[in-house]
This record gives C-alpha cells, structure tokens and sequence, in this order.
C-alpha cells in the first residue's frame, strides 16, 4: 500500500500534471498557514502586552490577508481538482475503449459485459475521491507538517521534539486500517462487478428464463450478490468510522501534549507570549492533513480497485477477465430449487453415443392452459372438438408502435401438427410466437388452447419449449446451459440431450467440455454452435417436462450448409409427435409441414396445407 501509485503516474500524464499543480498549491498553502498563525499571534501577544496599538492593526491586516489568500488558493485548489477529475478519468475512459478496441470482440465477449459498463461507468467515477478528495491532503501532509516543524524548531524547540515523536502515530494507525480495509474495498468492488454482470444477463435473458420457469431465481441471484454488496459497503464503512474516531483521538492527544508544557512554561514566565501562541495555532495544523487524507484514503479506495483492473485491461494485449463462471458467480443458482415442477422421466430418454429419442406423444392429458390454473371450473371446452390452438381475428400493436404489427389472424392448428410460418421480414411472423408466448401485447382478437383462452403466465409457458431466434445463453457452464429449465437433470440426460441435438461432437472438443465456461450471450460459441445449444435445451425440457407444444424461430437462419442440415434434422426430432410452429425460410424445414401460413404485413395471406406425403391442398 503505497501513498501514490506509481504506476497510476506513469500510466496517466494527466494525472502527473494535476499532481504537480497541487504540489504547488500545497506549498503556498503552508506558507499562508504559518504566516497567519504569525500574523495572528503577534496581533495576540501584542494586544494583550500593549493593548490596541497600530503594530496590533497591522498584523490584523496581514493575518486577514493571509486568511483570504488561503480561501483563494483553496477556490483555485478545488477547481483545479474538477478539472484534475475530468482529465484522468476521460484518460483512463480513452485507454479502456481503446483497448475494447484494440481486443475487438474477443475480449468483451469473454467477460460479463454488465462488468464492463460497471467498470467503465461507476469504477471510473470512483477516482473522484481519489483525484480531489485524497492526493491534495496528501501533498498538504507532506509539505505542511515539514515546514510547522521548521518553524518550531527555530521558536520551541521541545515543542518540536513532542510532535517529532507523536506524529509518526497517526500514518502509522493509518497504514494498519489502510491494509485492512483494502481487503474490504476490494471484496466491495468485486461485488459491484458481479452484479452489474449479473442484472445485464438476468436482463437479457428474461425471456429465455421466464420460458424456461428460471426467472425467479434469476432475480434471487441479482439479491443475493446485491446483499453481498451491502455488506461489503457497510464493513468498508464501519471500518472508515472507526478509523476516523482513531485519528481524531491520536491528534487531540498529542496536541494536548504540546500545549501542556508550553502552559507550564508560560506559568513559569520561561516562554514568550507570540511564541506561545504561535505554537497553540500551528499545532492543530501539524495534524489536521494527515488526518484528513487518512479519512479519505478510505473513500479513495473503491476507485483504485477500479483504476487496478482497468489497467489489467489496458495493459495485456490478450487480457483474460477474472473467471467469473464458477457456479457462485452464476446468473441462477443451481442449488435453488427449480420452478418447473419435477416430471416423470422417460424410460426412453436417449442415451448416448446414439440420439435416440423418446417415442412422440400427441397432446398428452397432463397439459395444462393459463385457463385451468387461475380460471373458472368449467371454462375447457370440449377437447374432441376443439383444435389445439385457435387464433381469432388476432392483433398484436407493440407499444408506442402507430400500426400493429399481426392483425386479423384467424386460423386453428390440430394437435400433432406442424405448422410453418413464412414471409418477408418484418412480416410479423415472431410477433405470432411473442403473442402465443405472451411476450407480445394481444390487442385484439383471442388466443384459444383447446377451448380455453390462453392467458399468459407461468402455467401456460409451462406447456411450451421455445427456440428464439437469438437464444440467450448464460455465463455459465454448457451443460447448466443446457439444463436451465431443469437445473437437477444429471449429466447424462444433459449429454443425452446434446447427442440428440448434434451438440456433442463440437462440445467435447471444448476446453472442459460440458464444464466450459461461456461468456457473455454465449461467446465462444459459433452461431450454429448457440442455435445446438438452445435446441439441446429444448430437448431436454420436452423429455423431462413433455411439453407438447414448440415454438421454433428461424432455427437454422445464418448457418452453413453443414451446419444447417444438421440443425434441421436435430428440430425435426424435437418436433416429432408435437404440436409446432415454426418460422422458417428454408425449403428443408417447409418441406415437413402440415400448413405453410403466408404473412404479409401482418396479415395472414395464404394458407397450405400439406398431406403426410407432402402434396399440396
Ligand atoms: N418490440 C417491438 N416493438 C415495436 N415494434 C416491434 C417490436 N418487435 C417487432 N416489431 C415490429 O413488428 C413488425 C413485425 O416484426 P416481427 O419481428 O414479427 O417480423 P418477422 O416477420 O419475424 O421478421 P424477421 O423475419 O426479420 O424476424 C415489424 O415491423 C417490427 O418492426
């Protein structure tokens, strides 16, 4: 722990220059402090012996003088200070978004980016402190108590000697805080890291979550690691506290001890009056910046672990963030129990080296609508009757949007069937699976499931597997990826369920496997790679929770032909047996649906339907 940090001065000429400037202001501050205190004693001595003479007048000037010159350079001192401020921290801002740029995507993927808004953002700021609350009390602590003790060294030298032996005290008591709460500023800045890492993917992936019945733990997570961080802040400043109180008592106490002898003497007609009173004024001053810059060190802290890691990223050419993928750093905590209730299991679960699949199951009994939990009894209409899913004179208008986005859609899908959904983009065909999944505002018309209305929530998703276009992918391990919805799923069913997605081949080529850590939206991963993923977690919800209805978008969009084909034979075993929509553009995936829908506008154009043998009705 050192009062500056070099490399801070090597790396920052900014901060060198504002250094300088208040190195300067210190020493004329020192000069005004002595010179008042002289002015002030010599008015004191001299009124007191004299009474009002014009030597008392002229010293009050000089120390008026001296005390408005004192509050000039302090003026000068705080605005240099801001402008100190600004400069260092656009420095080191500059430096970190060169870096970001120097790494390119590479390095941002790997850490959490909610981790580096944090830094750049709040860690940044936290230099303020530093920069112009705790190195210009550091340059009056080491100018000022110098030039007192000059002073007293040629008025009282015994005065000298007790402030000579008192004053190590006070950066001493000051050192052996500073180590402890160093470790404390550390462990409260790694917190707030954590959880601006934590809100960005609990944020980003509140879709995915809530589908996959996770969101709640989500939210405990971004608690969990902000109640960490309200510790943290409160052990920092509980020791801050103490420290202060310890400061402020090892001053008073040493200046006590100066005064009391020169009260002797004085009594004893040894000491003269403007020297007594020269050093009862310069006493005080001896101590107050150390004090003062001890008070602040605390608060200096927080932005010098800040400053600390944003040189490790300035500074590596391939920095590598610290791991943060660890289950305690998780976005949801496995240890918590799912949301999602337990399922019976399969018998025929695949198991690997073969992706075998559990036989498919048409419109199992045990789903349930929005409409059976929170409705009325009696609302199901007549399941024989009734197709899985009816859309009537559906609307969807996003808010602040001035046409909607689906309007008009009616049409019914049969259990067991596929239904493919095409169109231009911006056709409005992912609004259709955001209103099914309650993600999208239904503005007009209804959305029926056997009968009953569907009512978005936690017990309608429950009945649904959904692949968005953009899977989100946690910071955290493949498999824990792989296993959101289910978080108690053994490793083989996870594996089981990679095998069936074509996942495998490439995961155990990863560094750990099913245990490597991923970043940010899955870095690390290629876009087919995150699409064999989000499909592995499907499957493996629809074989623990047999959900009977999937929604597919645009699964194998920007792929390579390999890629592609493998991804399309992946869905169509997801698919197998259930009831689908499916976004699609390729003829591969058009190829197995029962109804090819036409969207236009929002509007639904043309309906196909297809036979089993793929002839066109
Ligand atoms: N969250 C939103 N808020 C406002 N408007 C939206 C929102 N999402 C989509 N839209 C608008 O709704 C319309 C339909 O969008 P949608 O995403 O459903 O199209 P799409 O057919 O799925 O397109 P693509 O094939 O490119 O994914 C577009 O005009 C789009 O700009």
């Amino acid at each position: 722990m050192r009062p500056v940090d070099p490399a801070m001065l090597r790396r920052l000429p900014s901060l060198r220059r504002y250094l300088r400037r208040t190195a300067v202001t210190s020493v004329v501050s020192a000069g005004l402090i002595i010179g008042q205190a002289a002015a002030l004693s010599v008015a004191l001595a001299t009124a007191v012996r004299d009474g009002l003479t014009p030597e008392v007048t002229t010293a009050t000037a000089w120390f008026l003088a001296a005390v408005a010159a004192r509050a000039a350079v302090q003026w000068w001192q705080g605005a240099s200070a801001a402008r100190g401020v600004a400069e260092v921290k656009t420095e080191l801002r500059d430096g970190l978004f060169r870096a970001a740029a120097r790494h390119g995507p590479t390095w941002r993927g790997r850490g959490r980016t909610g981790e580096a808004v944090t830094l750049v953002t709040r860690g940044v700021d936290g230099l303020d402190a530093y920069v112009s609350g705790y190195l210009p009390q550091l340059c009056l602590a080491a100018v000022v108590p110098v030039a007192i003790l000059v002073v007293m060294a040629v008025n009282d030298p015994a005065s000298m000697i007790v402030v000579l032996v008192t004053i190590p005290l006070i950066p001493v008591f000051g050192v052996l805080i500073g180590w402890h709460t160093k470790a404390q500023t550390e462990r409260q800045w790694h917190s707030l890291r954590r959880l601006g890492g934590h809100f960005l993917d609990a944020v980003a992936g509140l879709p995915t979550s809530r589908v996959f019945g996770r969101a709640a733990d989500g939210a405990r997570a971004v608690l969990r690691t902000s109640d960490d961080y309200r510790a943290a802040t409160m052990a920092t400043l509980r020791v801050a506290f103490l420290s202060a109180l310890a400061l402020e008592l090892v001053a008073t106490v040493s200046v006590a001890l100066v005064a009391v002898p020169i009260g002797l003497q004085l009594l004893g007609g040894d000491m003269d009056l403007r020297v007594a009173f020269l050093i009862l004024l310069l006493a005080p001053e001896v101590y107050l910046p150390l004090r003062s810059m001890g008070s602040r060190f605390h608060a200096a802290q927080e932005g010098l672990a800040a400053t600390g890691a944003a040189f490790d990223i300035t500074d590596t050419d391939t920095p590598t963030p610290e791991p943060r993928h660890g289950k305690d750093t998780a976005m949801i905590d496995h240890a918590t129990r799912p949301s999602t209730p337990e399922c019976p299991q399969p018998a025929e679960y695949p198991q690997a080296p073969g992706p075998r699949l559990a036989p498919p199951r048409v419109a199992p009994d045990r789903m349930t609508s929005g409409a059976e939990v929170g409705g009325p009894p009696g609302i199901e209409g007549d399941r024989s009757v009734e197709p899985f899913l009816r859309f009537t004179d559906l609307a969807v208008t996003y808010p602040g949007a001035e046409r909607p986005a689906v309007a008009g859609l009616t049409a019914t899908v049969a259990p067991g069937e596929l239904v493919a959904l095409v169109g231009r983009s911006g056709a409005g065909k992912s609004t259709v699976l955001n209103a099914l999944l309650g993600f999208a505002p239904v503005t007009g018309g209804a959305l029926h499931h056997r009968g009953s209305p569907i009512r978005p929530g936690e017990a309608w998703l429950r009945n649904v597997t959904w692949v968005p276009q953009r899977a989100h992918l946690f910071a955290m391990s493949v498999a824990d990826n792989i296993r959101l919805g289910q978080p108690t799923a053994d490793p083989d069913r996870v594996r089981a369920a990679a095998d069936a997605a074509f996942a495998t081949e490439f995961v155990n080529e990863l560094p750990e496997g099913f245990d490597t850590p991923l970043g940010d939206a899955g870095f690390g991963l290629s876009a087919g790679q995150r699409r064999r993923i989000a499909l592995a977690r499907a499957f493996l919800r629809i074989q623990l929770l047999d959900c009977p209805l999937v929604l597919l978008d645009e699964p194998t969009a920007g792929l390579d032909l390999h890629s592609e084909a493998r991804v399309a034979e992946a869905t169509a075993r997801l698919l197998a047996g259930r009831t689908a929509i499916l976004v699609a553009h390729r003829e591969s995936m058009l190829d197995r649906a029962d109804q090819v829908w036409r969207i236009a506008d929002g509007a639904l154009r043309e309906v196909v339907h297809r036979s089993p043998a793929g002839a066109v009705s």
